[in-house]
């Protein structure tokens, strides 16, 4: 009982846009305080929960000609069904002395209650609304239940749907509907002897020419944006495919891929390295790998001593012979001593709130953000994720680099790319936005311009790419996406990197400190605007320039 009126209170959260999926949950009681075991516990189980809120959350897509958020056992997910059920019935108006207009201040609205309720009543396994009879909302709903099982399976019909479960899929229950991406992994089986092997044995795929979004179960077809990538239905497994066990297959997702794709785009076995800066788990760094050929060198930085290990089994799986694996810090490399390397790979860690279909992130911390922590917390982010191409545009043979978040924050995407080409690394080593011809030049959504300091002449032209997880083509919502921020070098000389190396070797730059929060905010303000300029550089005086940034900043 307590449940549902702690769901029907987090879709009223989200209604009127108090704020974010994590506030929403809190402010149910579901996330913390008391009850934050709870929430974590719920969360942890049911695994379409938090993604969808999520979904809904960043896409600012809440509309009322749409019912959604519905539970079904404490599941989310979109069916625009119910409200259209409870309004021919008029449930609101029959039972208005259950399900009053106005509610008691701290109640959930009778709106968001009954749709929770008839979610449970109608589409959770058990067909059961898990409170006691007693309870005035379930007897209430219980009194039309025959009534409202009979108009579900008129509509059923009328739509010509099979099951009941395929209003689901109807109503965008996007999580649910992301295809399962398989990489053929290049280092250990070519592409049509993977094909072959899915298409025969005991319980064969079949391989159909068009896509389907989402695929049907047991086909699978070739993705139309990248070679190296086969699509499946969602739910397909490959833990027990002897391909995927011997790393032939890997599971990557479209997004994850593009970075990897972008930065090895005309790749020439002659031209030298590359760096991959922040690698682990390694599916970027392994299909870099695979792009050259399993030749060449890959050097990939990975700072977290436990994500190594993980970036170490994940190479050796994929059979990657090219790879140097360090477990060091990018910002502590010296660009110096990767003469040969052309092109980088930056993924740094962010946000993650572009996420779709993976809970960690949230799971992390339910409690409630306010806007003050998020900014802060998201200017941190940034400042790093700043430094870190900063440092990249620093590699004296350097060509392209590509930089990736899985963020939907502007802060992290279009405003750090902002930032980082007026960064006077940019203008001194010449980095530019590569232009869109370089960069899918199919792929049609690109960066939001108003967020790349209203320069868009440069996105337009430009490479910044906003992406999503791909469900179908026709659900481009703007929700998930990754984001490959490609810099491309002018055929200038890189007149500063000998004097930069010196300097660094003598200690006066010391990039790769563990950056606290001060000094991240430092780093960013030296290409931020000016007021947190002025800010930084009050802040600066008091720290008489001992941190990493402020020396940068005061040699430039
Ligand atoms: C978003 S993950 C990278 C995911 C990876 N590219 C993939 O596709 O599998 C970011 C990683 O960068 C690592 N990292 C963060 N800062 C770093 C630094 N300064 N040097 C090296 N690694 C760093 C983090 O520990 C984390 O494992």
């Amino acid at each position: 009982m307590n449940f549902y009126k702690q769901a029907a209170t987090a879709i009223d959260h989200l209604d009127t846009k108090q704020g974010s999926v994590k506030g929403s949950i809190a402010a149910a009681g579901l996330g913390s305080g008391a009850n934050g075991k709870e929430g974590k516990r719920v969360l942890a189980c049911m695994p379409q929960f938090v993604p969808m809120l999520y979904i809904l959350d960043v896409a600012n897509i809440i509309d009322t000609c749409v019912t959604r958020v519905l539970f079904s056992g404490h599941r989310v997910t979109e069916i625009p069904i119910l409200q259209p059920l409870s309004d021919s019935l008029k449930l609101l108006d029959v039972e208005r002395k259950t399900f009053p207009q106005k509610v008691p201040a701290g109640a959930p609205s009778s709106k968001n209650l009954l749709l929770v309720l008839l979610h449970d009543l109608l589409f959770s396994k058990d067909a059961k609304i898990q409170a006691s009879d007693k309870w005035p909302p379930k007897a209430a709903i219980m009194r039309h239940a025959t009534r409202l099982k009979a108009e579900l399976v008129k509509l059923q019909i009328k739509k010509g749907l099979t099951n009941k479960e395929s209003f689901e899929m109807e109503g965008g229950n996007i999580a649910a509907m992301i295809p399962r991406y398989v990489r053929c992994n290049s280092n250990v089986i070519d592409h049509d002897t993977l094909i072959k092997h899915l298409t025969s044995g005991p319980k064969p795929f079949r391989l159909v020419e068009s896509p389907t979004y989402p695929p049907e179960p047991q086909t699978f077809f070739r993705d139309p944006h990248l070679d190296e990538l086969l699509v499946f239905a969602p739910s397909t497994k490959f833990d027990q495919n002897p391909d995927y066990a011997n790393g032939g297959i890997i599971l990557q997702d479209k997004a994850s891929c593009f970075p990897a794709k972008v930065l090895m785009q005309d790749w020439d076995a002659e031209e030298g390295e590359v760096i991959d800066g922040t690698a682990a788990p390694g599916n970027k760094t392994s299909f870099i790998s695979a792009l050259m050929g399993n030749e060449g060198k890959v050097h990939a930085f990975e700072r977290s001593h436990q994500r190594f290990k993980t970036l170490e089994k994940m190479l050796a799986r994929a059979s990657c012979q090219n790879v140097a694996a360090k477990r060091a810090d990018f910002l502590e490399s010296k660009p110096g001593d990767f003469a040969n390397v052309t092109r980088i790979l930056l993924d740094p860690s962010c946000s993650g709130s572009g996420i779709v279909n993976r809970l960690d992130y949230l799971l992390e911390d339910a409690e409630p953000e306010d806007d003050d922590v998020k900014a802060e917390r998201l200017d941190k982010l940034a400042s790093f994720q700043l430094q870190m191409i900063r440092h990249a545009m620093k590699f004296p043979a350097a060509k392209r680099i590509v930089y990736s978040t899985c963020s939907v924050h502007k802060e992290e995407d279009e405003e750090v790319v902002s930032n980082a080409l007026e960064c006077p690394e940019a203008r001194d080593y010449g980095w530019k936005l590569a232009p869109r011809s370089q960069v899918l030049p199919s792929w049609e959504r690109r960066g939001i311009p108003e967020h790349l300091n209203g320069d868009k002449g440069e996105i337009g032209g430009g490479v910044h790419i906003r992406m999503l997880h791909c469900a179908h083509p026709d659900l481009l919502v703007d929700n998930c996406f990754i984001k490959a921020d490609l810099k491309a070098a002018v055929d200038q000389k890189r007149k500063r990197s000998a004097e930069e190396d010196e300097e660094e070797e003598g200690g006066v730059l010391s990039d790769g400190e563990e950056i606290g929060a001060e000094e991240e905010e430092v780093a960013g303000a030296t290409c931020n605007s000016s007021k947190k300029q002025k800010k930084n550089k009050r802040k600066k005086k008091k720290k008489k320039a001992t941190s990493v940034t402020s020396v940068t900043a005061a040699t430039l």
